[in-house]
């Protein structure tokens, strides 16, 4: 395809770093192990990266000279977090084999790994992603789906990414795991379409529950458990609350309630994990595989918040 295809493969690093993921698996895994809530946001991360201009780690620089952070950006602004973690991993890498591994291969490995952890699926993760020079405020803000985006924006952005319905179902099976702020839905609990009343598909001994800690003002940090059941284990149960009119982001819950085929993919997973973990760690491939950088195009960041300093006399040739 145009936006994914094959330039990249797992055995990318088996001779010039075949520890990486290994070390990534450690200290994922030591992260979580102190915070579980550490899967989710990891596993965030590579979706917030790959949807904008692809996954070239371009969502893990800060901001500095002109460079403008996509941590500023409405979908992440107090809200994405697992920086340190990346940052630990990339200086283990470091260690081992240095100037060699992206911070985008990473980010992915880092991101299977939290799926798995929480006993979601295992998949091979294609690598040789390079990381960008640089960031894109607007992609952040405008080319990941916002949770009060209809179904039909949702799908379409998407698509935009060569991702299909299937794709939006499954992945959106990631809210399995994590944390979801009272900002991200209150709209549902109060005034779901501007005229003072709330979402009808909410059920209505969750909604009043959830209005206790998430008051029509204030909280707005307030977390919730995007998947009450079983917030750190990666299974059907989250689908299981949509059928039961009990997701927590209108994003959620609109793929039962808004469209025939997703509603069908709903029902299917939520009866069927094997089903679910197939196509997730086959939708992650995809995600994962987006307009990477390849060949000679990007760099080898060393600290995955800033791009690398360009010598002195590359300037003055170029
Ligand atoms: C389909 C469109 C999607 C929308 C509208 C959406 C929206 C959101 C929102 C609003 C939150 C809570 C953020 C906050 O309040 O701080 C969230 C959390 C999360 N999202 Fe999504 N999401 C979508 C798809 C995805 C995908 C494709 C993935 C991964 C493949 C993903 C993984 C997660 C995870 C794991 C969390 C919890 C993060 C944590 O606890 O730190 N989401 N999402
Ligand atoms: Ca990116």
């Amino acid at each position: 395809g145009k936006k994914y295809g094959g330039y990249l493969y797992p055995q990318f690093y088996q001779h010039s770093c075949p520890k990486v993921e290994e070390i990534v698996r450690s200290v994922v895994a030591k992260a979580v192990a102190k915070e579980a809530r550490m899967a989710a946001s990891l596993l965030r991360l590579e979706f917030h990266d790959c949807f904008v201009k692809g996954c070239d780690a371009s969502s893990l620089l800060d901001s500095s000279g002109v460079l403008v952070s996509e941590k500023r950006s409405n979908p992440n602004r107090n809200s994405a977090r697992g920086f340190e973690v990346l940052d630990e991993i990339k200086s283990a890498v470091e260690k081992a084999c240095p100037h060699t591994v992206s911070c985008a291969d990473i980010l992915a490995l880092a991101a299977r790994d939290s799926t798995v952890l929480t006993g979601g699926p295992n998949w091979e993760v294609p690598l040789g992603r390079r990381d960008s020079r640089s960031a894109s405020l607007s992609g952040s803000n405008n080319d990941i789906p916002a949770p009060n985006n209809t179904f039909q924006t949702i799908l379409t952005k998407f698509k935009r990414q060569g991702l299909d319905i299937v794709d939006l179902v499954a992945l959106s099976g990631s809210h399995t795991i994590g944390s979801s702020r009272c900002t991200s839905f209150r709209q549902r609990l109060y005034n779901q379409s501007g005229n003072g009343l709330p979402d009808m598909t909410l059920d209505q001994s969750y909604a009043a529950q959830l209005k206790t800690r998430c008051p029509r003002s204030g909280g707005d940090q307030t977390l919730f458990f995007l998947d009450p059941p079983s917030p750190t284990k990666f299974d059907t149960s989250y689908f299981k609350n949509l059928v039961a009119y009990k997701g927590l982001l209108n994003s959620d819950e609109v793929l039962f309630t808004m469209n025939a085929e997703s509603r069908k993919l709903v029902k299917l997973y939520a009866e069927n994990q094997e089903l679910f973990f197939q196509h997730f760690a086959q939708s992650m491939i995809k995600m994962s595989s987006i307009s990477p950088l390849t060949g000679s195009r990007g760099e080898i960041r060393r600290i995955c918040r800033r791009v690398n300093n360009k010598p002195l006399f590359k300037c003055i040739s170029s």
